[in-house]
């Protein structure tokens, strides 16, 4: 069975200038990759490669076996991959319920305000009066309500307090949990430790360390990351 999103020997970057030089992966339905390196290695290139929001140079990206090079975000969106960016989007003007009702999916509503109260007390709150850390909860549980089958999520804990950032863990393995494949984009160890079933660094726009859950030692990832 082919994995829902695989990517082989993705190169490219911005006007003209390479930033990631062949990187290749894969996330399986029901597991976690975790996606790690400091500040401008690529995490987010690579995040907006696999989405459709930045063409590669070459190499090819794949859902559940299929190319989708030629598929634009919103396509690609259409085809079941979801997408929170790291500079989250929220709808200033509307309410965080009508945010959170463009995620199309009502069924997952409940469980939702179970692990952030919050959502449910300010759901008529304008979401352009939020603070930086509840916009990016708003951001992050839209991502996690829609019907997807995997799920890029670009650094979802930068910013929000640990208390959420624990109910946003909860979160991401009820997704897993029910066969979704997730990207988690993450400098925050533990969260990384605790959620991802294997393991992509990057340095550089290249790949410098990928290993499975239980071979990865907590030394290792912070040996990248503090390069
Ligand atoms: N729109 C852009 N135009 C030109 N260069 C860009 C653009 N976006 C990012 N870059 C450059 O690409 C490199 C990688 O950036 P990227 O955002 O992918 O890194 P990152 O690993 O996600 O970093 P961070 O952890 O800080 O979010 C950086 O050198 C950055 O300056």
């Amino acid at each position: 069975m082919s994995a829902a999103l695989q990517f082989e020997n993705l190169t490219g970057g911005y006007g003209g200038v390479e930033i990631l030089h062949g990187v290749s992966g894969e996330v399986r339905a029901g597991h976690v990759l975790g996606v790690f390196g400091r500040n401008g290695v690529g995490k987010t290139t690579l995040a907006r490669m696999l989405t459709g929001s930045l063409p590669v140079a070459s190499g090819s990206v794949l859902l559940s076996g299929r190319t989708v090079n030629d598929m634009a975000a919103f396509e690609r969106r259409r085809a079941g991959l979801g997408y929170m960016p790291q500079t989250s989007m929220v709808f200033d003007g509307l309410t965080v319920l009508e945010n959170l009702s463009m995620a199309g999916s009502s069924s997952r509503l409940a469980g939702l305000y179970e692990l952030f109260p919050r959502m449910r007390e300010r759901k008529d709150q304008n979401a352009g009066s939020m603070s930086g850390g509840e916009r990016k909860i708003v951001a992050f549980t839209r991502t996690m309500l829609e019907d997807t089958d995997v799920i890029v999520l670009d650094e979802p804990s930068e910013g929000v307090q640990p208390e959420n950032i624990a109910h946003m863990e909860t979160f991401i393995s009820r997704r897993r949990d029910e066969g979704c494949a997730i990207v988690l984009i993450e400098q925050n160890l533990n969260m990384l430790l605790g959620l991802a079933d294997s393991f992509l660094g990057l340095d550089s726009g290249r790949i410098v360390y990928q290993g499975a859950r239980k071979e990865v030692t907590r030394e290792q990832l912070l040996d990248v990351l503090l390069v």
